[in-house]
C-alpha cells in the first residue's frame, strides 16, 4: 500500500519550493481578493492592540486617578473596538473561503479536464481508487491549508511583531523576561509536534490502508467474490484489526494535543506570576519610577497575546508539510503529458462530409508498460531507497534491449550508479499488430476473427484513437486520424461494446447520451428499429424509468438493444463493433440480430464477429493471428483456402452450424 506520504519521502524535499510556487500561483486569479485579506488581517491586528493598551491608561489615568468622564470615554473604546475588529474579522474569512473555495474549484476543474483528456492507457494502467482519490481526497485535504493557513500564519505573525513592539514600548525588562523564557517554550512545542505529525502519518496511512480494504470487499465484485470463497471471517479479523489500529491512533493523537494545550496553559500561568514579582518588586523597592499598576496589567495582558500565536505558528508548519504532499500528488497529475490531442488546426470532419472509408496503412502497435517520464522520478528515487516496485503506476520501467551490463547490475543488487539499473527488467513486450493493412469501403462490412489474444479490440482501438499507431497509419476517407479533430471523430464513429455501460438515470436520458437535441419520434423510432421500444413500454416508468449501476437490472441482452439504439440515434458514419461472446437464447438473439440490421445499414462498420450472421454478411473477413492480418476474403473463398479460418470456423460453428441453420436461416 503507498501512501502518500511514502511517495514525498521518495521524492524528497527539494520539490518543496518548486511545489510552494506553484500553489502561490493557484492564487493569481485573487490576488485583489489576497490584497483585501492582508488588509484585514493588519488592521484587525493593530486593533487588537488597543485594548491592552488602553489597560494602562485606565488603571493610571482614570481610576487611580478618580476621573470618571475619563473613564467612560475608554470604556467606550474599549466596547467599540472588539465590536469592529469582529466584524472585520467576518468579512475577512467570507473572503478567505470565497478565496480558498475558487482554488479549490479551480483545482478540480483542472484535475477533472485535464483526466478526461487521458488516453485510455491512463485509465488501464491506474487503480480507479487511486484516481478517484486525487480528484476528491487530496484535493479536499489541502482545503484547510488554501483557506486557513496561509491566512493564519500571515496573522500570527503580524501579531507575534505588533505584539512584542507594544510590550517593547511598555517595559523592555519585562518583555525580556517574558521572552527569555521563550525558548523552553519552543523546544516544547517542537517536541510535540514532532510526536504529533509521526503520529499523523501513521493514522493516515492506516485510514488509507482501510479505504482501499472497504473499496476492494464492499464493491458487488469483491462481495463476490469473498462470499463464494467463504472468507467473510479473514476480512472481517483484517477490517477489525487495522480499525483497532486506527482508533488507538486516533486516541494518542488526541492525548498529545491534549498535553500539547496542557503546556501551553502552563506557561500562561507560569509567566504572569514572574512578571508579576520582577515588576511588583520594582514598585514595592522603587527602583523603577515608570513602573504602575496599570503597566503590569497591560504587560500581562499583552503577554498572553503572544504565545498562542507562536505554539500555532509551529503546528502550522506540520499542517504545511503534509499538504505540500498532497499538493505533490495533484501535480504529479495535471502534469502528466496528453499523449492523444488534437494537432493545431486539426481537421473538422461532419458525419455529412464524411463517406466513411476506412484504411489501415501498415500498422503497428505495442501496449506500453510504463507511463511517461513525468511520473519517472518516483521509480528512481523507489530504487534508491529499496522499494519493492509493487507499486502499480510506477512499477515497471523498461530498459533499452542493450543495455544488459546494466541489467545484470540491478539484478544483483541496486548498487545506485546507474539510474536505469534500478527495477526489474520486463521482457521487451512483444508487438501486438503488426503490419496491419486493409480497406474497408463506404457502407461495407468488414469482420474480425481470430483467437483470444489475437489483437482484435486493439485494431478497432486505433481508429477512434483511443490508442495512436506506433507506425503505419489510420485513414479515414484518406485522412490520417491523426489530422482529424478529436471531437469530429467522436462524431463520426459510434462505438457497441460487448459491455453496454449504461449511466444511473433514466431509459430516455441514457438515449439522448447520444444525442441531446433528438426529438421524442426519433429516440422511439431508435428502439423501435434495435427492437427494445416495447420492452422499454413495459417497464414500470416506460421511457422514465431508472436504469445503469443501481437502476433497474436490465438482461444482457436488453441492455445491448438499448446501446444499438443508442448508436442509432447517434447516426455515425463508421460503425465499430464488438460483438458479446456470452450466448444468449434463441429469442434474445433473434432480436439482437434484427436490432444490428439497421445499425449497420449505410455504415462502414468494422465487427469484432462473434456471431455467424455477422461473418456470413461480411464483404470482407480478416483474420488475426498474433497481432497480423493472416488471411483475408469472404467466408467462401476462406473456407475453400482451407488455412486458420477454415479451422476456426468449423471449430466454432461446426456443431452450431445444424441449429443455425434451422433457427436463422
Ligand atoms: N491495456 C493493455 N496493456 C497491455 N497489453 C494489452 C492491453 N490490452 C490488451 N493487451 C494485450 O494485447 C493483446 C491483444 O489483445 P486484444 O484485446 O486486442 O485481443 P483480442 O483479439 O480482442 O482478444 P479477445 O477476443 O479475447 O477479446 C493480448 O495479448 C493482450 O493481453
Amino acid at each position: 500500500m503507498s501512501s502518500y506520504l511514502e511517495e514525498q519521502k521518495l521524492r524528497g524535499r527539494k520539490t518543496d519550493a518548486r511545489t510552494v510556487r506553484r500553489v502561490v500561483e493557484a492564487f493569481k486569479p485573487y490576488k485583489w481578493q489576497v490584497v483585501l485579506v492582508l488588509i484585514a488581517i493588519i488592521v484587525t491586528t493593530v486593533l487588537g492592540l488597543i485594548n491592552p493598551l488602553l489597560i494602562e491608561r485606565v488603571f493610571d489615568d482614570a481610576i487611580l486617578k478618580k476621573n470618571m468622564p475619563l473613564l467612560i470615554i475608554y470604556v467606550s473604546i474599549m466596547i467599540i473596538t472588539p465590536i469592529i475588529t469582529g466584524l472585520i474579522g467576518v468579512w475577512q474569512s467570507y473572503l478567505n473561503n470565497i478565496i480558498g473555495q475558487r482554488v479549490m474549484r479551480d483545482f478540480r476543474n483542472r484535475l477533472y479536464q485535464h483526466l478526461q483528456n487521458m488516453s485510455l492507457r491512463f485509465f488501464t494502467a491506474t487503480r480507479t481508487g487511486e484516481i478517484q482519490s486525487r480528484l476528491s481526497n487530496d484535493v479536499n485535504g489541502v482545503q484547510s491549508v488554501v483557506t486557513n493557513t496561509a491566512t493564519s500564519i500571515v496573522s500570527n505573525i503580524s501579531t507575534v511583531v505588533s505584539t512584542i513592539i507594544a510590550m517593547l514600548l511598555l517595559s523592555p525588562i519585562l518583555t525580556l523576561i517574558s521572552l527569555g523564557l521563550l525558548p523552553l517554550f519552543l523546544w516544547i512545542t517542537v517536541k510535540v509536534g514532532g510526536i504529533r505529525r509521526i503520529t499523523s502519518k501513521e493514522t493516515q496511512q492506516t485510514m488509507a490502508s482501510m479505504t482501499a480494504m472497504m473499496q476492494e470487499t464492499l464493491s458487488v465484485s469483491g462481495i463476490l467474490l469473498m462470499k463464494t470463497f467463504g472468507r467473510q471471517k479473514y476480512a472481517q479479523e483484517l477490517f477489525e484489526k487495522e480499525n483497532q489500529k486506527l482508533t488507538d491512533l486516533e486516541v494518542r493523537q488526541q492525548m498529545i494535543g491534549r498535553w500539547f494545550f496542557m503546556s501551553i496553559n502552563i506557561f500562561f500561568s507560569i509567566i504572569p506570576a514572574v512578571v508579576y514579582l520582577v515588576a511588583g518588586a520594582q514598585i514595592i523597592s522603587h527602583s523603577d519610577p515608570f513602573m504602575t499598576f496599570g503597566k503590569i496589567v497591560a504587560f500581562t495582558t499583552l503577554q498572553s497575546r503572544i504565545f498562542f500565536p507562536i505554539g500555532q505558528l509551529l503546528s502550522i508548519q506540520v499542517d504545511v508539510q503534509g499538504s505540500l504532499a498532497l499538493f505533490d500528488r495533484i501535480f504529479e497529475y495535471l502534469d502528466i503529458p496528453i499523449e492523444i490531442k488534437d494537432k493545431p488546426n486539426a481537421l473538422r470532419l461532419t458525419t455529412d462530409q464524411s463517406r466513411g472509408r476506412v484504411t489501415f496503412n501498415n500498422v503497428s502497435f505495442t501496449y506500453k508498460k510504463d507511463l511517461p517520464d513525468i511520473l519517472i522520478p518516483l521509480p528512481e528515487a523507489a530504487a534508491k531507497n529499496g522499494s519493492n516496485g509493487k507499486r502499480g503506476l510506477f512499477s515497471l520501467r523498461r530498459l533499452p534491449t542493450d543495455n544488459g551490463a546494466a541489467a545484470e547490475e540491478s539484478k544483483n543488487g541496486h548498487n545506485g550508479k546507474s539510474s536505469a539499473a534500478v527495477l526489474e527488467v520486463p521482457e521487451e513486450p512483444r508487438q501486438t499488430l503488426r503490419n496491419v493493412s486493409f480497406e474497408i469501403q463506404p457502407g461495407q462490412l468488414a469482420a474480425l476473427v481470430g483467437p483470444s489474444g489475437a489483437g482484435k479490440t486493439t485494431i478497432t482501438y486505433m481508429v477512434p484513437r483511443l490508442y495512436d499507431v506506433d507506425e503505419g497509419s489510420v485513414e479515414i476517407d484518406s485522412h490520417n486520424v491523426k489530422d482529424i479533430a478529436l471531437a469530429s471523430l467522436g462524431e463520426l464513429i459510434g462505438v457497441v461494446t460487448q459491455e453496454t455501460y449504461l449511466l444511473h438515470s433514466s431509459v430516455r436520458d441514457n438515449l439522448l447520451y447520444a444525442r441531446a437535441d433528438a426529438t421524442e419520434e426519433e429516440m422511439i423510432a431508435a428502439t423501435k428499429a434495435a427492437a427494445i421500444h416495447d420492452r422499454i413500454m413495459e417497464l414500470s416508468d416506460g421511457y422514465d424509468t431508472i436504469v445503469g449501476e443501481r437502476g433497474y437490472r436490465l438482461s444482457g441482452g436488453e441492455k445491448q438493444r438499448i446501446a444499438i439504439a443508442r448508436v442509432i440515434l447517434k447516426n455515425p458514419r463508421i460503425l465499430i463493433l464488438d460483438e458479446a461472446t456470452s450466448a444468449l437464447d434463441t429469442h434474445s438473439e433473434r432480436l439482437i440480430q434484427a436490432a444490428l440490421e439497421p445499425l449497420m445499414k449505410g455504415r462502414t462498420t468494422l465487427a469484432i464477429a462473434h456471431r455467424l450472421s455477422t461473418i456470413l454478411s461480411a464483404d470482407i473477413i480478416l483474420v488475426v493471428d498474433k497481432g497480423e492480418i493472416v488471411e483475408r476474403g469472404t467466408h467462401e473463398e476462406l473456407l475453400t483456402a482451407g488455412g486458420m479460418y477454415a479451422r476456426l470456423y468449423n471449430e466454432q460453428f461446426g456443431k452450431a452450424i445444424l441449429d443455425e441453420e434451422e433457427t436463422i436461416v
